[in-house]
Protein backbone atom coordinates (compact mmCIF):
# COMPACT_ATOMS: atom_id res chain seq x y z
CA UNK A 1 0.00 0.00 0.00
CA UNK A 2 1.44 2.98 -1.16
CA UNK A 3 2.28 6.06 2.27
CA UNK A 4 -0.49 8.74 2.63
CA UNK A 5 1.36 11.50 1.10
CA UNK A 6 2.02 9.27 -2.03
CA UNK A 7 -1.53 8.56 -2.13
CA UNK A 8 -4.40 10.45 -4.18
CA UNK A 9 -5.88 12.84 -2.01
CA UNK A 10 -9.00 12.48 -3.70
CA UNK A 11 -9.17 8.72 -2.56
CA UNK A 12 -10.42 7.45 0.56
CA UNK A 13 -8.65 3.96 2.21
CA UNK A 14 -10.73 2.78 5.32
CA UNK A 15 -9.91 0.34 7.82
CA UNK A 16 -13.22 -1.96 8.59
CA UNK A 17 -13.30 -5.02 11.03
CA UNK A 18 -14.43 -8.35 10.52
CA UNK A 19 -16.70 -9.98 12.48
CA UNK A 20 -20.05 -7.54 14.31
CA UNK A 21 -18.76 -4.12 13.07
CA UNK A 22 -18.50 -4.83 9.58
CA UNK A 23 -22.17 -4.92 8.25
CA UNK A 24 -23.49 -2.11 10.77
CA UNK A 25 -20.09 0.25 9.91
CA UNK A 26 -20.16 -0.63 5.96
CA UNK A 27 -24.21 0.34 5.78
CA UNK A 28 -23.53 3.56 8.02
CA UNK A 29 -20.51 4.34 5.54
CA UNK A 30 -22.96 3.88 2.86
CA UNK A 31 -25.90 6.05 4.30
CA UNK A 32 -23.01 8.56 4.25
CA UNK A 33 -22.78 8.50 0.86
CA UNK A 34 -19.88 6.39 0.26
CA UNK A 35 -20.12 3.49 -2.74
CA UNK A 36 -19.91 0.47 -0.78
CA UNK A 37 -21.25 -2.80 -1.24
CA UNK A 38 -19.32 -5.63 0.61
CA UNK A 39 -19.20 -8.72 -1.04
CA UNK A 40 -20.36 -12.00 1.23
CA UNK A 41 -18.47 -14.79 1.35
CA UNK A 42 -15.74 -13.32 -0.67
CA UNK A 43 -11.86 -14.22 0.46
CA UNK A 44 -10.71 -10.69 -0.68
CA UNK A 45 -9.51 -8.76 2.15
CA UNK A 46 -9.24 -5.30 -0.11
CA UNK A 47 -11.99 -4.20 -1.63
CA UNK A 48 -11.99 -1.30 -4.28
CA UNK A 49 -14.72 1.00 -4.85
CA UNK A 50 -14.97 4.29 -7.14
CA UNK A 51 -12.73 6.65 -5.10
CA UNK A 52 -12.50 4.47 -1.74
CA UNK A 53 -10.73 1.02 -1.09
CA UNK A 54 -11.81 -0.65 2.41
CA UNK A 55 -9.12 -3.27 4.09
CA UNK A 56 -10.80 -6.09 6.02
CA UNK A 57 -8.58 -6.17 9.23
CA UNK A 58 -8.92 -7.44 12.49
CA UNK A 59 -10.40 -5.65 15.33
CA UNK A 60 -7.21 -4.68 16.97
CA UNK A 61 -5.10 -3.79 13.95
CA UNK A 62 -7.58 -0.93 13.12
CA UNK A 63 -6.06 1.72 15.07
CA UNK A 64 -2.74 0.39 13.75
CA UNK A 65 -3.60 0.86 10.35
CA UNK A 66 -5.58 4.45 11.24
CA UNK A 67 -2.27 5.69 13.42
CA UNK A 68 0.40 4.68 10.65
CA UNK A 69 -2.04 6.35 8.01
CA UNK A 70 -2.38 3.01 5.60
CA UNK A 71 -5.63 3.93 6.41
CA UNK A 72 -7.42 7.38 6.48
CA UNK A 73 -10.34 6.47 8.61
CA UNK A 74 -11.56 3.06 10.18
CA UNK A 75 -14.19 2.10 12.34
CA UNK A 76 -13.58 0.27 15.47
CA UNK A 77 -14.86 -0.02 19.45
CA UNK A 78 -13.95 1.79 21.60
CA UNK A 79 -12.92 -0.89 24.30
CA UNK A 80 -10.11 -1.71 21.30
CA UNK A 81 -9.55 1.83 20.65
CA UNK A 82 -9.18 2.67 24.53
CA UNK A 83 -6.56 -0.71 24.77
CA UNK A 84 -4.41 0.34 21.81
CA UNK A 85 -3.16 3.28 23.23
CA UNK A 86 -3.54 4.85 19.64
CA UNK A 87 -3.73 9.06 19.80
CA UNK A 88 -5.85 8.93 16.61
CA UNK A 89 -8.78 11.37 16.14
CA UNK A 90 -11.99 10.10 17.16
CA UNK A 91 -14.69 12.35 15.81
CA UNK A 92 -17.91 10.31 16.24
CA UNK A 93 -19.57 8.05 18.40
CA UNK A 94 -22.02 5.92 15.99
CA UNK A 95 -23.68 4.41 19.00
CA UNK A 96 -24.02 0.81 17.89
CA UNK A 97 -21.61 -2.06 19.00
CA UNK A 98 -22.70 -0.86 22.98
CA UNK A 99 -21.21 -2.77 25.51
CA UNK A 100 -18.71 -2.01 28.83
CA UNK A 101 -16.17 -3.68 29.99
CA UNK A 102 -16.30 -5.31 33.57
CA UNK A 103 -15.23 -6.97 36.37
CA UNK A 104 -16.48 -10.16 36.43
CA UNK A 105 -16.72 -12.89 39.14
CA UNK A 106 -18.23 -16.24 39.95
CA UNK A 107 -20.99 -16.03 41.78
CA UNK A 108 -20.49 -16.05 45.32
CA UNK A 109 -16.72 -16.08 44.45
CA UNK A 110 -14.81 -14.74 48.07
CA UNK A 111 -11.16 -13.98 48.68
CA UNK A 112 -8.75 -11.38 47.12
CA UNK A 113 -8.64 -11.49 43.54
CA UNK A 114 -4.91 -12.04 42.71
CA UNK A 115 -5.16 -13.32 39.14
CA UNK A 116 -7.36 -11.88 36.18
CA UNK A 117 -8.07 -12.97 32.71
CA UNK A 118 -8.68 -10.56 30.39
CA UNK A 119 -8.22 -9.84 26.49
CA UNK A 120 -7.68 -6.10 27.88
CA UNK A 121 -4.31 -6.30 29.69
CA UNK A 122 -3.46 -2.56 29.56
CA UNK A 123 -6.91 -1.80 30.40
CA UNK A 124 -7.14 -4.10 33.35
CA UNK A 125 -3.57 -2.81 34.36
CA UNK A 126 -4.51 0.75 34.84
CA UNK A 127 -7.71 -0.30 36.61
CA UNK A 128 -6.42 -2.82 39.25
CA UNK A 129 -3.27 -0.51 39.87
CA UNK A 130 -5.76 2.80 40.41
CA UNK A 131 -7.56 0.63 43.22
CA UNK A 132 -4.07 -0.77 44.85
CA UNK A 133 -5.03 -4.34 43.76
CA UNK A 134 -1.66 -6.14 43.07
CA UNK A 135 -3.35 -8.84 40.88
CA UNK A 136 -1.42 -10.97 38.11
CA UNK A 137 -2.88 -10.13 34.66
CA UNK A 138 -2.72 -12.76 32.20
CA UNK A 139 -3.56 -12.30 28.51
CA UNK A 140 -6.73 -14.32 26.98
CA UNK A 141 -8.06 -14.42 23.11
CA UNK A 142 -11.49 -15.64 23.50
CA UNK A 143 -14.40 -17.29 25.91
CA UNK A 144 -12.66 -15.13 28.78
CA UNK A 145 -14.90 -15.76 31.09
CA UNK A 146 -13.89 -19.42 31.25
CA UNK A 147 -10.81 -18.07 32.84
CA UNK A 148 -13.18 -17.63 35.58
CA UNK A 149 -15.11 -20.79 35.35
CA UNK A 150 -11.98 -23.45 35.66
CA UNK A 151 -9.99 -21.53 38.06
CA UNK A 152 -7.13 -20.26 35.56
CA UNK A 153 -7.76 -16.89 37.43
CA UNK A 154 -10.12 -15.76 40.11
CA UNK A 155 -11.54 -12.78 38.08
CA UNK A 156 -12.11 -11.38 34.96
CA UNK A 157 -11.98 -8.43 32.85
CA UNK A 158 -14.40 -8.87 29.71
CA UNK A 159 -17.56 -7.39 27.93
CA UNK A 160 -21.03 -7.03 28.69
CA UNK A 161 -24.14 -6.50 26.72
CA UNK A 162 -27.16 -8.52 27.41
CA UNK A 163 -25.83 -10.04 30.37
CA UNK A 164 -26.83 -13.44 28.70
CA UNK A 165 -23.09 -15.13 28.87
CA UNK A 166 -22.91 -14.10 32.72
CA UNK A 167 -26.12 -15.82 33.44
CA UNK A 168 -25.71 -18.61 31.48
CA UNK A 169 -22.54 -19.71 33.30
CA UNK A 170 -22.93 -18.25 36.93
CA UNK A 171 -21.36 -15.42 36.85
CA UNK A 172 -21.91 -11.90 37.94
CA UNK A 173 -20.66 -8.40 37.03
CA UNK A 174 -18.60 -6.06 40.10
CA UNK A 175 -17.65 -3.61 38.56
CA UNK A 176 -17.46 -1.65 35.10
CA UNK A 177 -14.90 -0.53 33.63
CA UNK A 178 -15.97 2.24 30.75
CA UNK A 179 -18.80 2.05 28.34
CA UNK A 180 -18.24 1.27 24.58
CA UNK A 181 -19.51 1.72 21.31
CA UNK A 182 -18.37 1.66 17.66
CA UNK A 183 -16.66 4.87 16.98
CA UNK A 184 -15.55 6.67 13.19
CA UNK A 185 -11.37 7.13 13.91
CA UNK A 186 -9.64 9.25 11.62
CA UNK A 187 -5.86 9.78 10.88
CA UNK A 188 -4.86 13.20 11.62
CA UNK A 189 -2.41 14.02 8.76
CA UNK A 190 -4.99 12.28 6.43
CA UNK A 191 -7.57 15.32 8.49
CA UNK A 192 -5.29 17.94 6.68
CA UNK A 193 -4.50 16.01 3.53
CA UNK A 194 -7.91 14.52 2.31
CA UNK A 195 -10.19 17.15 4.47
CA UNK A 196 -12.60 17.82 1.55
CA UNK A 197 -13.86 13.47 1.02
CA UNK A 198 -13.30 13.20 5.16
CA UNK A 199 -14.86 16.34 6.82
CA UNK A 200 -18.28 15.24 4.60
CA UNK A 201 -18.09 12.24 5.57
CA UNK A 202 -17.81 12.83 9.54
CA UNK A 203 -20.17 15.48 8.79
CA UNK A 204 -22.52 13.15 7.40
CA UNK A 205 -21.96 10.43 10.38
CA UNK A 206 -22.60 12.81 12.85
CA UNK A 207 -25.50 13.74 11.04
CA UNK A 208 -27.00 9.64 10.66
CA UNK A 209 -25.90 9.09 14.41
CA UNK A 210 -27.71 12.15 16.08
CA UNK A 211 -30.90 10.55 14.28
CA UNK A 212 -30.24 7.22 15.47
CA UNK A 213 -29.63 8.63 18.87
CA UNK A 214 -33.19 10.98 18.49
CA UNK A 215 -34.71 7.92 17.15
CA UNK A 216 -33.97 5.58 20.28
CA UNK A 217 -34.92 8.67 23.29
N1 LIG B 1 -21.86 -8.86 22.98
C1 LIG B 1 -21.59 -7.70 22.41
N2 LIG B 1 -22.58 -6.82 22.18
C2 LIG B 1 -22.31 -5.63 21.59
N3 LIG B 1 -21.09 -5.25 21.19
C3 LIG B 1 -20.09 -6.09 21.40
C4 LIG B 1 -20.28 -7.36 22.01
N4 LIG B 1 -19.11 -8.00 22.06
C5 LIG B 1 -18.22 -7.16 21.50
N5 LIG B 1 -18.79 -6.01 21.10
C6 LIG B 1 -18.17 -4.84 20.44
O1 LIG B 1 -17.92 -5.19 19.08
C7 LIG B 1 -16.52 -5.19 18.82
C8 LIG B 1 -16.21 -6.31 17.86
O2 LIG B 1 -16.62 -7.53 18.44
P1 LIG B 1 -16.35 -8.92 17.71
O3 LIG B 1 -17.16 -9.94 18.44
O4 LIG B 1 -16.51 -8.76 16.25
O5 LIG B 1 -14.82 -9.12 18.02
P2 LIG B 1 -14.05 -10.46 18.28
O6 LIG B 1 -14.36 -11.41 17.16
O7 LIG B 1 -14.30 -10.90 19.66
O8 LIG B 1 -12.58 -9.87 18.18
P3 LIG B 1 -11.25 -10.47 17.62
O9 LIG B 1 -10.99 -9.71 16.36
O10 LIG B 1 -10.28 -10.19 18.71
O11 LIG B 1 -11.50 -11.96 17.42
C9 LIG B 1 -15.84 -5.28 20.18
O12 LIG B 1 -14.55 -4.70 20.15
C10 LIG B 1 -16.80 -4.47 21.04
O13 LIG B 1 -16.58 -3.09 20.86
O1 LIG C 1 -23.60 -9.90 27.70
P1 LIG C 1 -23.71 -10.65 26.43
O2 LIG C 1 -24.81 -10.14 25.54
O3 LIG C 1 -23.81 -12.12 26.64
O4 LIG C 1 -22.38 -10.36 25.57
C1 LIG C 1 -21.11 -10.54 26.14
C2 LIG C 1 -20.30 -11.53 25.37
O5 LIG C 1 -20.12 -11.06 24.01
C3 LIG C 1 -18.72 -11.09 23.72
O6 LIG C 1 -18.32 -12.33 23.28
P2 LIG C 1 -18.45 -12.82 21.78
O7 LIG C 1 -19.79 -13.42 21.58
O8 LIG C 1 -18.09 -11.75 20.83
O9 LIG C 1 -17.35 -13.96 21.74
P3 LIG C 1 -15.77 -13.88 22.04
O10 LIG C 1 -15.58 -14.27 23.48
O11 LIG C 1 -15.18 -14.86 21.10
O12 LIG C 1 -15.30 -12.46 21.76
C4 LIG C 1 -18.05 -10.85 25.07
O13 LIG C 1 -16.71 -11.29 25.07
C5 LIG C 1 -18.94 -11.63 26.03
O14 LIG C 1 -18.54 -12.97 26.13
Amino acid sequence: MTPLAQRQPGHLTLALPKGRIMEEGAALLSAAGLPLTLPRGSRALRHEFPGVTVLELRNQDVPVYVDLGVADAGIVGKDVLIESGRAVYEPVDLGFARCRLSLIREVGARGPVTRVGTKYPHAAREYLLARGLPAEVVKLSGNIELAALTGLADAVIDLVQTGGTLRANHLEELDVLFESSARLIVNRAALKLRRERLRPLIAALRELTSQVAEERA
